[in-house]
């Protein structure tokens, strides 16, 4: 009997239904976790703080590689470097995308900046650009005496009004990359530039925040218009985006107009656009990779957290004094040519970087094509979390991980160096920050906290507040964590230091 048309397409569905339960019943299970409610998922089992303490749970309970699942949307932890690098580093090509974040990703612009810029073509070239740039070690070192100048200015700041570390930390960092990205120096008190960023940087917390806008939950939401009700977010999204756009064009101007002038002082912009004739994409891409770097706020935190170490350890912080003491002595400050000569002071930053997670779970990563890992399923589209906080303080690794020791980075007869904390807190993979140590832009992040630290210690005594309130060793939650806040005394170490302090910069 021949088949009719009916016969066939029911048969081509019924073909297809049996291929989707043999699949499903042959695809393998995810990575474990805690038990998932129909529809909901974990959505209750993640706590709205420092998610990265539950995740460390589940790692104790279920392994180096769990999951949970939110909506339907799968989350894969990984608790250990190594998971972490056979995933994110060895099968790179398929796990270096970012979330899809609708407000701010989309809406607001910062898809064109590096951190949330999706995988593919204008991502590689974007590296590809920075790397053959910045990959030579003697463009980087020709910036480190311009990082101690701005330095030196940062322990004026704080010689005369100590209370205001926080502010003072934001400023330094924000002028070494805007000097080392635009060539620009920026003006003591209020800065245009520096004020520009900051109100950028608060608005991307808001619209990158989860949960914080409906349409990050609901993305096809974004192509609502306006006048629907319940989408206030589009007007915001325009106000985010104007002050975005005014955040990478003005100070992009700006180094134009020096050039054109033959004023501007070296920088990242100015060996990107002097003398060449770029096309408009290109110019494009230069211009938003100068600003990607300002984005880039973790040494802020690293650095606040330095100071807190400090007044929690002064043991630590009087060694160190004492090995800068007898390599630098008292008639100069600290530079970058002593750094070989001080291995204590080296790794109580490298211990800074450890003890207190700067970026507790990275920048979550997101799978581009469906993967067994292990006997797990892992499907294309989910999303990939590094615990970089778990990995600093696992006790696999690290030795009474909750106490700040730099010891622990030193050889010692019959004990060999534990990890080197610069392999986990920077992520993996090709997502790998930039400011890492073998990276394009390393005098960014770690030698802008060595240099920082080196001097302060030189040049003051970090101690307990008599009056102040009891320090906790706590963090901010969120993407870049701070310490929470703390109070301090900061007072030169003599008149010797003082002056060394106050001296023409
Ligand atoms: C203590 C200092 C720093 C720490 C701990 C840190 C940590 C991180 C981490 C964990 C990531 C995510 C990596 C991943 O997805 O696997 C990241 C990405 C990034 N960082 Fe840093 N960072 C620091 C300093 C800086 C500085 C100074 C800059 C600016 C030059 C910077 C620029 C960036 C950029 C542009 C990305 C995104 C890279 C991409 O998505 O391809 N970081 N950083």
């Amino acid at each position: 009997m021949a088949l009719s048309w009916i016969d066939l397409t029911l048969a081509a569905c019924g073909a297809m239904l049996i291929y989707k339960l043999a699949t499903r019943r042959h695809k393998p299970p995810p990575p474990p976790g805690p038990r998932r409610l129909p529809l909901l998922g974990n959505l209750l089992d993640v706590p709205s703080t420092k998610p990265w303490i539950k995740f460390a749970e589940w790692g104790d309970l279920y392994g180096d590689i769990s999951s949970i699942s939110i909506l339907g949307q799968q989350i894969t932890i990984l608790n250990s470097a190594s998971v972490a690098v056979e995933l994110l580093d060895k099968k790179g090509s398929i796990y270096s995308d970012r979330p899809f974040v609708a407000m701010a990703g989309e809406l607001v612009g910062w898809k064109n900046m590096l951190g949330l810029m999706p995988y593919g073509d204008r991502f590689r070239s974007y590296r590809r650009l920075a790397h053959t740039l910045f990959g030579s070690q003697t463009i980087m070192r020709s910036f480190q005496p311009l990082e101690e100048m701005e330095t030196h200015r940062f322990l004026k700041r704080l010689l005369f009004t100590p209370e205001n570390l926080q502010s003072h930390i934001e400023k330094t960092a924000g002028t070494i990359i805007l000097r080392i990205s635009h060539g620009y120096q920026v003006e003591e008190g209020e800065d245009e530039f520096v004020s520009l960023a900051t109100t950028v940087m608060e608005e991307f917390s808001q619209a990158s925040a989860p949960g914080g806008f409906v349409v990050n939950s609901i993305p096809s939401l974004r192509h609502l218009p306006p006048w629907v009700p319940g989408t206030g977010f589009q007007a915001l999204a325009k106000v985010y985006k104007g002050n975005l756009a005014r955040m990478v064009d003005v100070p992009f101007a700006w180094v134009k107009q020096q050039l054109a002038a033959g004023t501007a002082q070296q920088s990242i912009l100015s060996h990107l656009l002097e003398g060449k004739d770029l096309t408009e994409n290109q110019e494009f891409d230069a211009k938003w990779l100068a600003a990607s770097l300002y984005a880039g706020t973790y040494h802020v935190s690293a650095i606040y957290a330095f100071f807190k170490a400090m007044v929690l350890y002064p043991e630590v912080m009087a060694k160190a004094q004492r090995e800068i003491d007898s390599i630098v002595g008292h008639n100069r400050l600290p530079g970058f040519a002593d750094k070989q000569d001080l291995p204590y002071t080296s790794s109580l930053v490298l211990e800074v970087h450890r003890w207190h997670s700067a970026g507790p779970t990275g920048i979550p990563h997101r799978l581009t094509e469906d993967d067994i890992h292990d006997g797990w399923f892992l499907p294309k589209g989910s999303i990939v979390i590094a615990n970089i906080w778990k990995m600093t303080h696992d006790p696999r690794v690290y030795t009474n991980p909750m106490v700040f020791d730099p010891e622990r980075f030193i050889a010692k007869e019959g004990k060999e160096p534990e990890m080197d904390p610069s392999n986990l807190v920077f992520g993996f993979g090709r997502r790998i920050c930039p400011g890492n140590k073998s990276s394009w832009c390393q005098v960014l992040a770690e030698a802008s906290v060595w240099i920082i630290v080196a001097t302060t210690l030189a040049a003051f005594n970090i101690s307990r507040d008599p009056n102040g309130a009891e320090i906790d060793v706590d963090q901010t939650s969120g993407t870049v964590s701070l310490p929470t806040p703390f109070e301090c005394s900061i007072k030169p170490r003599s008149v010797k230091a003082s002056e060394l302090i106050q001296a023409d910069v």
